[in-house]
């Protein structure tokens, strides 16, 4: 980072670019400085370019941050914002990931321009639309009669998709609908009960060289350290079952006090069997919860599970 200027890397999609707002709102709030401190660089990643196909077929983790991650480590950027959710276990060398703002709704929502009310109430093979391993596996979980087919795109791409009936429903993370400020969504919130989200959904993690002291010093000030805990618990449940990268997981956790909720899931693909978990314990503890639970998952598993 130069003297005065702070590089925020971002993606450049409506969300991506919210979150890099929100970013430096915080840093101009914390640091006192002007507007003019902070440039906000957009950057084209693979997960973006890639439309004609499922990204799964691309090739799987990294495409929403590899190029970003370049960027932090050539010294083209400062700071790298990213949804957690999208973002590997592990960081490459040189980079730290250690900063999260406040974690918004962690709930996924129903979207539908019909008047089904939930997923119990869609009829009878009805046609919901997403491109999440896991919300497809969730859902057939519990209706195995409905039909998925592949959603991609933002928001309003999605809505148009409702409204020319490729599908009856829909899902998005509320994470996603309240940070671009969409309340005219049709979207109701799933409890965790009845859809455990996806692992950091809802969160916020800022990147930066490990290196770089000064980047370090300004981000310190707006780190939220329940969310860190959170995460903490969340990504050591993720870290252990990651080599199966294809796997529909979820995952959540939450604070009382110093006591830290853990509630996982590994599921089938097809949604034929769905192993949860659900442990209290220390909030220090976090990180060994998420990956004792899914040892425990994995051995109930057995090998093929995931076939
Ligand atoms: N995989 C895409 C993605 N990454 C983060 C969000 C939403 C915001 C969040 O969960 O933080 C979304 C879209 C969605 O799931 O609706």
């Amino acid at each position: 980072m130069t003297q005065d200027l702070l590089r925020i890397g971002t993606r450049g999609s409506p969300l991506a670019l919210a979150q890099a707002h929100e970013t430096r709102d915080r840093l101009r709030e914390a640091t006192g400085l002007p507007e003019a401190a902070f440039e906000i660089v957009v950057i084209r990643v693979t997960g973006d370019v890639i439309q004609d196909r499922s990204l799964r077929e691309a090739g799987g983790k990294g495409l929403f941050t590899k190029e970003i991650e370049e960027a932090l480590l050539s010294g083209e950027v400062d700071i790298a914002v990213h949804s957690m959710k999208d973002m590997p276990t592990e960081q490459p060398e040189g980079l730290a990931l250690d900063c999260f703002l406040p974690r918004e709704d962690t709930r996924d929502a129903f979207v539908t321009l019909t008047e089904h009310a939930g997923i119990a109430d869609l009829p009878e093979g009805a046609t919901v639309g997403t491109s999440s391993l896991r919300r497809r596996a969730q859902l057939l979980a519990r209706r195995p009669d409905l039909k998925v087919v592949e959603f991609r795109g933002n928001v309003q791409t999605r809505l148009s998709k409702l409204s020319q009936g490729i599908a009856e429903a829909t899902f998005l993370a509320m994470a996603g609908l309240n940070r671009l400020g969409y309340a005219e969504v049709p979207a109701r919130p799933i409890p965790p009960d009845a859809m455990l989200p996806a692992i950091a959904q809802g969160a916020i993690g800022i990147e930066r060289r490990s290196a770089d002291d000064r980047v370090r010093e300004m981000l310190a000030p707006i780190h939220h350290e329940p969310t860190g805990q959170r995460l903490a618990a969340e990504r050591g449940f993720l870290r252990r079952l990651d080599g199966s990268c294809q796997t529909p997981i979820a995952g959540l956790a939450e604070l009382d006090g110093d006591r830290l909720r853990l509630r996982g899931e590994i599921l089938r693909p097809d949604g034929s069997r769905v192993l949860a978990d659900d442990v209290t314990g220390a909030v220090a503890e976090g990180a060994e919860m998420g990956r004792a639970m899914a040892e425990r998952l994995l051995g109930e598993a057995g090998p093929g599970f995931f076939g």
